[in-house]
């Protein structure tokens, strides 16, 4: 059952166009970040209550997904990571497939095991844990 509400594009110009080319093309086009995959979440706003749309790193293992709030190793969470905490009902497309799922923050081993695999799967992530003293929040995504 797809999440209801008007769609909010992001406030910056990278995404909004990434977003646009991986939905406009059924998720066959600009599925990628410097050629690794990149699925779509797609959050309810925590006080707008408005339809969100992030690309993010694609981290899977036996149908179940982690989506990795880095932001880029900033001091604080990205946004939409408070959208995923009020409204765990979310939607995730992975290429041309598009699933309802649920969202649970995951810590302990449970998280070092989904680091790895986030790890894995785009390198980048180690450095964006050293930048910060954020502890980069990892949440598991399963098939609602
Ligand atoms: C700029 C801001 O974005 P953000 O939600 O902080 O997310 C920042 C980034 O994480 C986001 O742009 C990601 O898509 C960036 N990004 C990745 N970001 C990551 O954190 N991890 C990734 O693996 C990742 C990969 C990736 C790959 C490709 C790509 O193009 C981008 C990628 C934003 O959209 N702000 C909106 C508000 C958004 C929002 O959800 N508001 C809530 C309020 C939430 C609240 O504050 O309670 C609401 O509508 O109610 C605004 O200022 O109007």
């Amino acid at each position: 059952m797809p999440l209801e509400g008007e769609y909010e594009p992001s406030p910056a110009q990278w995404v909004r166009d990434q977003v646009e080319l991986y939905e406009s093309s059924g998720g066959t086009r600009g599925t990628t970040l410097r050629g690794m995959p990149v699925v779509i979440l797609t959050t309810l706003g925590a006080r707008s209550g408005r339809i969100r749309k992030s690309p993010l790193m694609r981290v899977e293992h036996d149908g179940r997904y982690a989506v990795i709030a880095s932001a880029g190793g900033a001091d604080s969470h990205p946004v939409w990571y408070h959208n995923v905490v009020a409204h765990p009902r979310v939607e995730l497309q992975d290429g041309t497939v598009r699933q309802d799922m649920t969202a649970r923050e995951v810590e302990g081993e449970e998280k070092a095991l989904w680091w790895a695999r986030a790890v894995e799967a785009y390198a980048d992530y180690t450095d964006y844990q050293e930048k910060t003293d954020r502890p980069i929040p990892v949440f598991v995504l399963e098939p609602a």
